[in-house]
Formats: structure tokens, sequence, C-alpha cells
């Protein structure tokens, strides 16, 4: 697989009577990425990736892998993790990997030896000759899983895979994408787990009103959100910190304050406010978690 392998979403939108899905939506995911693709209920995520693997058909806008604009063929080797489960209900886990392997062009001996390694992997060996339908939900999302990965894709898109997955399950599969994305691939998925995103994913991309709001790493994102102060002074009075310049209060509780600084703006008048009202037990600088910087994003207004 080249270096530059790059699977791009350029300019993307899609309408639904009056709801814009996807709005010029523009992200690119890297060959050997881990990309967590989040945003709240109806943003747009499911859209864009039934866009990607062509099951949904963009009002404007290109998908492109190494350059070159999507076809059936090169969606041939896509594994793709759909949000509306499509399995054969009454055929065995099995007879079902074997059979989705073989569609994609493996020989009988190395589809079957693909379909045991992943029912091997993901914990499904003593299901291996049970019917789907007769699976619990998250022993049927590890099948699901499995036919996403069963003929050695170029490139994994995953509607929330987490979903319905134990703890244990969970790191298995964590552990799975990773190192798929090692071998090169590039792997991007939906979760609302925003801690797993947070731990897992190289990039994230946030998704609002099918727009690309914030994208990049943790850190990255962190950057963009302005510095916040957490501030310990238990005698210090309501409002103590309304008159300096360049703070605004998020939240205060018990003596603690919470406070945004903003871009530029010197945190040591701060500090001088807070001395003034009596000891300080803490001053620091608070790194958001995903889950934070997505309220953020998310909560603002447009
Ligand atoms: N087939 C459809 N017909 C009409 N509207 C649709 C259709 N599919 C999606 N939509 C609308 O497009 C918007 C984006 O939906 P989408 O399913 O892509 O969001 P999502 O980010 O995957 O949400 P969730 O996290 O809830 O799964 C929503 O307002 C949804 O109602």
């Amino acid at each position: 697989m080249p270096v530059a392998a790059v699977l791009e979403i350029d300019r993307v939108s899609k309408r639904y009577g009056d709801v814009l899905a996807c709005d010029h939506l523009t992200f690119g995911v890297r060959g050997g990425e881990l990309f967590g693709f989040v945003g709240g209920n109806g943003a747009g995520k499911t859209t864009t990736m039934r866009i990607v693997l062509g099951v949904t058909a963009a009002d404007a806008g290109e998908v492109r892998w190494n350059g070159v604009a999507l076809d059936h063929s090169a969606r041939r080797r896509f594994g793709y993790l759909p949000e509306e489960r499509g399995l054969y209900p009454r055929m065995k886990v099995l007879d079902q990997l074997v059979y989705l392997a073989e569609l994609h062009g493996f020989g009988v001996n190395e589809a079957h030896r693909n379909a045991e390694t992943w029912i091997a992997r993901l914990g499904l060996r003593e299901h291996r000759d049970d019917e789907v339908q007769k699976l619990s939900l998250g022993n049927q999302q590890r099948v699901q899983l499995a036919a996403a990965l069963v003929h050695e894709p170029d490139v994994l898109v995953l509607d929330e895979p987490f979903s319905g997955l134990d703890p244990i399950a969970v790191d298995v599969l964590a552990a799975i994408l990773r190192e798929r994305a090692d071998t090169g691939v590039p792997v991007v998925f939906s979760s609302h787990q925003l801690d797993l995103v947070e731990r897992l994913c190289d990039r994230i991309g946030i998704i609002r009103d099918g727009r690309m709001v914030a994208c990049g790493t943790v850190d990255e994102l962190r950057a963009g959100s302005g510095t916040t102060l957490i501030v310990h002074a238990p005698a210090a009075a309501a409002g103590w910190a309304d008159d300096v310049e360049g703070v605004s209060v998020v939240e205060s509780q018990d003596g603690r304050t919470r406070l945004r600084l903003a871009d530029g703006a010197d945190d040591q008048p701060v500090l001088a406010a807070a001395l003034a009202t009596g000891p300080v037990h803490e001053f620091s600088r608070h790194r958001p978690s995903l889950t934070e910087l997505f309220c953020d994003v998310v909560g603002a207004q447009p």
C-alpha cells in the first residue's frame, strides 16, 4: 500500500428535504491512522459513512481513495460496519463469514482460514455453528465486525463499532483497530463513547449539522479551546473574579471556581485576585477532556 494512502471526503453535501445532513463536509483519513468521527445525534455521521460506501449518493462533492474518485471496485476493498446491521439471520456464523469472504474474491480455503481467524479473535468460537439470529445482540455485533474484517480490507469504515460490546470485547476491538491501522489501513469509526475515542484515536473530527467544526489530535483541539483555570480559594465570595480582565467564570461551587482565560490573557491577575480573598489552595490549568471539548464545540451557537 502506498505511504500516501488517504481517504478524502471532499466538500460532500447531502440534503433530505429541509435537513442538510452533510454540508460541504471535508476531511481526510490517512493510512495508518485511527480517526474518530463524533457528533451529536443526527449530526450526519451515518449519512457520511453511507456516502463513502456508496450506499447513499451525495448531492455534491467527491470521495477519493489514493487520489482517485471511488467506484464500485475500489469500494469492494473497503470493510464497512453499517448502522443497520446486515447479516443473514438464519445463516450460521462460520458459513456467513466464509460466504462473505468468497464474495470478495477469496478462494474457499483462504475464506475458511480468514473466517476462523476472526471468529477466534472476536471470541466467537463456541458460536461458530450457531445461527446469527440466535445470538445475543453483542455477539451479533461481533459477527458483524468479523464480516467487516474477513476480506482483509484496505480501508475500514465502522459505524458505532463499539456499541453493545462488553468491556472485554471493547478492549479486543480496540486492539484490532490499532493493529489494522498499524498495517497502513485508514480506520474511521463513529462513536458516542468519547473517553474511548480520546484514548484510542490519532485524530478526531467533530461534526455538527453536517459540517466539520473541529478536527485534529486531542491536543490540537485543546489548543483551539482556550485555557481553563481551576482556582480553589475557600474564603472567596461569589463574584470575586468578575472584575478581572480576560477571564469569564464557567462555574463556581464551594470556593472552587472554573474560569475560561481568553487567548493571550495573563493568568497572574487572576492569581492576585484570588490571593486577595484569602488563602489559595489550588491554582492550576485544566486540560479539558474530549467530552468537555465536544460539549464546548457542539453546544456553542452556530
Ligand atoms: N433516509 C433519510 N431520510 C430523511 N432524513 C434522513 C435520512 N437519513 C438521515 N436523515 C436525516 O439526516 C440527518 C443526519 O442523520 P445521520 O443518521 O447521518 O446522523 P448521525 O450523526 O449518524 O446520528 P446518530 O448519532 O443519532 O446516529 C438527521 O437529521 C436525519 O434525520
